[in-house]
């Protein structure tokens, strides 16, 4: 509910309301002028090299940060909203950036609430035809569907996933959704650490192998698991977990794993709290 004033206001208050938020918005416009040629200058600097200009671990960190230190009546959720719009405009600053999506859960809404509503977005019938695009350099990313318990090996996107030429370098809502709806985000790079993230390592373990079993083997490497999901064939079963940490492959805690195939196909922040209710 909207405040309503209890002492009504003066037409000479509103115009100094106004003067006031225009003067707000000029030094706005100039701080955003500003920042795009901060970003312009980091573009020209060759220090993030060629390839995908998106860093969606530095984002994050950057939206973490400026969470922490938020206070007063805008929502969380529209600060979020603001700056997925600045970051996809700088990242047009240096090159384009399109989205080959397979959605059958709505995911599009999250890629557009994500890449912004002029990035170039297709929606493809598969999952394997999002990663062509992105592989044949038609896209520059891939908004996929969260795996899911009990997905067929043969046909799971993430059980093919051609790492570590494709990463998952994000996940989608970057806010904790209640709804459940999710997304990966697949790209020709690898990710980046935001400061507060979780892996997706992926192992073949015995075809009648246990999620309990599972579950203790990953544990006992030294893991802290956020997710286990399991996906059956004939002769193996593919567990799919998601663990604390911005994993990388020298970590010993692969090694320590019981099975001998163990991929870690990329990683994301870790989802950040919703507004309150
Ligand atoms: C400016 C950069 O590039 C992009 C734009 C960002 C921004 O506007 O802050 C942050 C990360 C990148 O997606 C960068 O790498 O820092």
């Amino acid at each position: 509910m909207p405040d309503t004033p209890s002492t009504p206001v003066s037409p000479d208050e509103i115009t100094a309301l106004r003067g006031e938020i225009d003067a707000l918005d000029d030094a706005l416009h100039d701080l955003l002028m500003r920042r795009s040629a901060v970003v312009g200058r980091l573009a020209g600097s060759r220090a993030k090299g060629v390839g995908s200009p998106l860093r969606p671990g530095r984002e994050a960190a950057v939206l973490r940060r400026l969470l922490a230190r938020h206070d007063g009546r805008l929502g969380r959720e529209r600060i979020v909203r603001i700056w997925r719009e600045i970051f996809m405009a700088s990242s047009a600053i240096q090159g384009a950036v399109s989205v080959a999506v397979h959605a059958p859960a709505g995911e599009t809404r999250l890629a557009q609430e994500h890449f912004g509503p002029i990035a170039p977005m297709r929606v493809h019938p598969t999952p394997a035809r999002a990663l062509a695009a992105v592989s044949a350099g038609e896209a520059s990313v891939a908004v996929l569907p969260l795996p899911a318990e009990g997905e067929e090996a043969a046909t799971a996107w993430w059980a093919w996933l051609d790492v570590p030429r494709l990463q998952v370098v994000a996940r989608l809502p970057f806010m904790a959704a209640t709804d459940g709806v999710g997304a990966l985000v697949v790209a020709p790079v690898p990710p980046d650490p935001s400061g507060e993230d979780r892996s997706l390592v992926l192992v073949e373990a015995e075809a009648r192998a246990s999620r309990g079993r599972i579950a203790q083997g990953f544990e006992e490497a030294g893991f802290t698991m956020t997710s286990l999901l399991l996906a059956r064939a004939a002769d193996e079963t593919l567990a799919l977990a998601e663990v604390e940490g911005f994993l990388g492959a020298e970590d010993p805690r692969l090694a320590a794993l019981p099975w001998p195939r163990r991929t870690i196909l990329g990683a994301y922040s870790a989802p950040v709290p919703g507004d309150q209710p």
